[in-house]
């Protein structure tokens, strides 16, 4: 998949510019910072953003080079995510499909990341500092290093694998901040594949799961849409901020 991903964004620019679209209707697509119009700054990033499920694109809207494997990976990451969300209800003393009942595992956007070499990586970041807006993400990172996570006011070395079921999980399971320094060495490649259903136009709310409420437990956070929640870092850019504080009670 890394490999893929770089024989995408090392294409000609000729080639490249038949992907770039900032709209949200095309599935696959080529975009550098999503955010440059709303964000503080820029970042060191181009990233392709694919919807792949629940309804995935046609096999040749993909681009060749990474066609077969985006599908394959897919597939092993939907396998894994089920796995992932079955552990965590049972962590939260659930029923282990009750995450996937609810619609946790209906949707799933991969984010393709190709971080170039930055001349004066002390000027931005390769991502800025964020939590992710999504139900849990599944991260592939190659060798070159660079992402870091926030742990007792600290950043640390670490790859991450795990996301953010926060705002469900009434704060049980909180969703790690975490950047990604732009780097003298690279390019560095990364795949994120978000668990979201942003893209669907459904209405059904979300709130904190009322079997984890209790007396001594009160819900910490309002219900809201996958859409309402996900559309504050589409506002907002990556600008340091939390949209949980936003539906906080
Ligand atoms: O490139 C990385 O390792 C992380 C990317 C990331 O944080 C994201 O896509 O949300
Ligand atoms: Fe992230």
């Amino acid at each position: 998949m890394k490999h893929g991903v770089r024989r995408f964004h090392e294409l000609d620019v000729e080639e490249k510019k038949a992907y770039y679209a900032r709209d949200t209707d095309t599935k696959f697509r080529y975009t550098s910072n999503f955010d440059l119009f709303t964000a503080p700054f820029a970042n060191w990033r181009d990233t392709c953003f694919c919807i792949m499920a629940p309804d995935g694109p046609k096999p040749e809207e993909l681009p060749a080079v990474l066609r077969d494997i985006q599908l394959e990976y897919t597939k092993e990451v939907m396998r894994l995510g089920i796995c992932l969300f079955k552990l965590l209800s049972e962590a939260l003393g659930l029923s282990p499909n009750y995450l996937e009942e609810i619609g946790c595992s209906e949707g799933l956007a991969v984010l393709s990341h190709y971080y170039p070499k930055c001349p004066e990586p002390e000027l931005t970041f390769g991502t800025s500092k964020h939590s992710d807006n999504d139900f849990l993400t599944v991260l592939l990172q190659d060798q070159i290093g660079g992402l870091q996570v926030l742990y007792e006011d600290q950043w640390l070395d670490v790859p991450p694998v795990t996301g953010a079921l926060v705002l469900i999980s009434n704060d049980k399971f909180k969703s790690v901040e975490h950047r990604v320094l732009a780097n003298r060495e690279g390019p560095r490649v990364s795949v994120a594949s978000f668990f979201t259903t942003g893209m669907l136009p459904s209405s059904r709310v979300f709130g904190p799961i009322k079997e984890l409420l209790s007396e001594h437990n009160p819900p910490r956070y309002r219900q809201t849409t996958v859409k309402e929640f996900v559309s504050y870092i589409y506002e907002h850019g990556l600008d340091g901020t939390s949209p949980l504080h936003v539906f906080r009670l």
